[in-house]
């Protein structure tokens, strides 16, 4: 697929509605400088996730999948001041440069980063009588994404509003064949989405300057 033309036109949005300032800039030049994925969201999906947290009247946000903070910091600044942004991440090496961009975002007081495997964490958080949050990002690893959102629900209340990341994979969804462990639990997690009679959802197919994907959108009933 030739993707130039959704990428002219991704970047011609983002400089008139999605600029980052100095503290996003810094997340994702920061990326490179340690060495890591550049796998976070784009410019114009951070200001997407965070038009839906300002939609929700979000006060308490749940992520899953921090890396750098980037996506972290677009929906942490959605919140009201004693608002709270939980986010998860398995590598110590990523939640220490997220702590260092959040902090430079001025955010420290109102996002908690949890190290650790979001399949211990979410139990963790359940027991402790955290949420119910008005939002989750989910965006770690892929193969679990049906076991995040059946978490999800148990942190969730009527209302809140749950996001899931990378569903489409290129298109690689539509191919039942495909061995591709974040396919298969892209297409199991799809499935289970569309059998849930726990939500109402969508899927908006994205494109831009990412790979073609699409986030999954499900409002608890
Ligand atoms: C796609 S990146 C997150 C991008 C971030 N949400 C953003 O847009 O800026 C996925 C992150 O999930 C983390 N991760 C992978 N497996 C995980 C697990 N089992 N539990 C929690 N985090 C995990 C990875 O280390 C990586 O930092």
């Amino acid at each position: 697929m030739n993707n130039q033309i959704f990428e002219s036109v991704d970047h011609y949005i983002g400089d008139l509605l999605g600029q980052e300032d100095d503290a996003l800039l810094a997340a994702t030049h920061s990326l490179a400088e340690a060495g890591m994925p550049a796998i976070s969201v784009s410019p114009n999906q951070g200001k997407f996730l965070q038009l839906l947290a300002q939609l929700c009247n979000a006060k308490n946000i749940l992520e899953l999948g921090t890396l750098a903070g980037y996506s972290t910091i677009w929906m942490a600044r959605a919140l009201p001041k004693d608002g709270k942004l939980i986010t998860v991440e398995y590598d110590p090496k990523h939640a220490a440069v997220a702590q260092n961009n959040i902090k430079r975002a001025g955010l420290t007081s109102q996002v908690e980063i949890r190290t650790g495997k979001a399949i211990e964490i979410l139990p963790q958080l359940a027991e402790a009588g955290a949420g119910p949050f008005d939002m989750i990002f989910i965006d770690a690893d892929k193969p679990p994404y049906t076991e995040y959102f059946q978490w999800a629900l148990r942190l969730s209340r009527p209302g809140t509003l749950i996001v899931a990341d990378n569903v489409i994979r290129d298109g690689k969804v539509l191919d039942e064949n495909n061995t591709e462990p974040a396919v298969q639990g892209a297409r199991r997690f799809n499935a289970m989405l569309g059998a849930n009679a726990a939500v109402s959802a969508t899927i908006l197919q994205m494109v831009g300057v990412k790979e073609y994907d699409g986030m999954a959108l499900a409002i608890v009933k």
